[in-house]
């Protein structure tokens, strides 16, 4: 029988304590966004991928599942656990390291990263965020990206209900 390895984008799951020598790899400069990308559609893909392009490499930061809870999303989310939304998110060609985060926002994970570039869609008041304001401090930048492809999870959840 042929045994098979596991796929290599599995390499791009970091786990929190290989987290500064992973970041240290890759090129500058570093665009960093993060979410819940709880069903992946056609809206995150393209966002992704216009993230990627302001810069060298992509991380992007994962909301846990107790994480999630904390966001007022609803009772029954996720759907799809931390591990493979994780996953998901590392099949895709645009990103090059995804990481978890347990608190409610990202600030702690982005005081290790430090990225150059903070990322988030239009759905946000960008220079409103704590996110924002912390990467200034070093000298980064942040920037919205407007929807091209209007989807939602919570969208696509309600009409698989009804
Ligand atoms: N249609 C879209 N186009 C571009 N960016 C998007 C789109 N939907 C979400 N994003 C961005 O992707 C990231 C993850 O978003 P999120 O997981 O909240 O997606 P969502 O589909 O809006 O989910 P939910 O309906 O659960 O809120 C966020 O930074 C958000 O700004
Ligand atoms: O997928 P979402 O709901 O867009 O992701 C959230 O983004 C929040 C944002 O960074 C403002 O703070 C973040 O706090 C939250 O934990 C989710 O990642």
């Amino acid at each position: 029988m042929t045994s098979l390895s596991l796929p290599s984008f599995e390499d791009k799951i970091c786990l929190p304590e290989h987290l500064r020598e992973r970041i240290a790899q890759l090129p500058r400069p570093l665009v960093f966004t993060n979410g819940v990308f709880d069903i992946l559609h056609r809206g995150h893909a393209s966002y992704l991928a216009q993230a990627k392009s302001l810069g060298a490499s992509l991380v992007v930061g994962v909301n846990s599942d107790v994480s999630v809870k904390m966001l007022g999303k609803g009772d029954d989310r996720p759907i799809n656990n931390e591990a493979d939304r994780l996953a998901l998110l590392a099949a895709l060609e645009s990103v090059d390291l995804v990481v978890i985060f347990t608190e409610k926002t990202p600030v702690k994970l982005i005081e290790q990263i430090r990225p150059d570039i903070y990322v988030k869609g239009g759905d946000y008041e960008i220079d409103t965020l704590d996110e924002t304001k912390l990467v200034k401090t070093w000298g980064g930048k942040a920037i919205a990206i407007p929807f091209v492809y209007q989807r939602s999870t919570t969208t696509l959840l309600g009409r698989i209900r009804s």
